[in-house]
């Protein structure tokens, strides 16, 4: 075990790395610090600094490249950054575990949903309540025939199975439904763990105009119902932009451009970079 999750555990957290917050977390709940992730040569996260308010959906966006989803892994722990800090919730989380980040609340969803495909939508969503061996994918297959699902578990999933629409498709194996339904199970899994923040990579890639907006309409909801915070890459802007309050621009590792969705999309620095992608 590493000495940041021992540390974490002991609740000494705030102390590894020295210091008080870079931002004020009462009114942020993720706060990231000149971070910076690099590949041998390639600069992915070059000094990337953003704040996302809490209770609010900030959307990410950026030409192919522009380090977007390195800096998602980052954040969710998959990656340490190379220098930078990451707050989420008030407490110092680079150094952190995916597993471990995931438990205090910030869960992530991926380009290409990550499905246990020899489950089926129910068990895929209901392995994703907090507690359950399942929540890890390597316990996923061994448990989920095996440790019956407590019965608020199975209503639980039930009804997040609603919430996202796929009721129908409830008892269908997972590769046997389609990639906006695979999108759907991943983010009604996610809801299972009960997060306090959403990193949403792509929500509404290889969907249908109507799905993506329900999809949109589906995280307005959360936001609204369950006080859920978003961070959103979506290369859909003409989307995206009906839904966010918030948006930064990545282009080569860097924050190049932030305000909110109307001033972004009259920014000629950002029309230059798409346009030259
Ligand atoms: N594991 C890796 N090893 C080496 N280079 C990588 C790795 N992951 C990403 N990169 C490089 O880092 C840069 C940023 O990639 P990243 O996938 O983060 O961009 P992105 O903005 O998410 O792109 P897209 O919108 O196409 O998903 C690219 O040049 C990419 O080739």
């Amino acid at each position: 075990m590493r000495l940041a999750s021992i540390l974490a555990r002991l609740g000494l957290q705030q102390q590894v790395g020295g210091g008080a917050a870079p931002c004020d977390t009462s009114k942020y709940i993720l706060c990231v610090e000149n971070v910076k992730k690099y590949f041998g040569g390639v600069r992915a996260v070059d000094g990337v600094t953003l704040r996302v308010e809490r209770g609010s959906i900030v959307g990410l966006i950026g030409p192919n490249g522009s380090g977007k989803t390195t800096l998602f892994n980052v954040i969710a722990g998959y990656y340490k950054p190379d220098a930078g800090q990451v707050w989420f919730d008030g407490r110092r989380i680079d150094g952190l575990s995916p597993h471990e980040i995931y438990k205090l609340g910030l869960v992530r969803t991926f380009q290409t949903p990550r499905l246990w495909r020899s489950l089926t939508v129910f068990e895929n969503v209901a392995g994703g309540v907090k507690g359950h061996p399942g929540e890890m994918l390597r316990n996923a297959i061994l448990w989920s025939r095996w440790v019956p699902f407590e019965l608020k578990t199975g209503e639980k999933a039930l009804d997040t199975i609603a919430f996202v629409g796929l009721s129908p498709v409830a008892g269908n194996m997972a590769d046997a439904i389609s990639g906006g339904q695979m999108k759907l199970a991943e983010l009604g899994r996610a809801l299972m763990g009960e997060p306090k923040m959403l990193l949403l990579d792509e929500p509404a890639a290889g969907v249908n105009p109507t799905l993506a907006r329900q999809i949109f309409e589906g995280i307005v909801r959360l936001r609204e119902e369950k006080g859920i915070t978003f961070l959103i890459i979506e290369h859909r802007l003409e989307i995206l932009f009906d839904y966010v309050d918030y948006v930064y621009v990545m282009h080569q590792g860097r924050i190049i451009a932030e305000g909110k969705p109307a001033e972004v999309a009259e920014n000629p620095l950002v029309a230059e970079i798409y346009l030259g992608g």
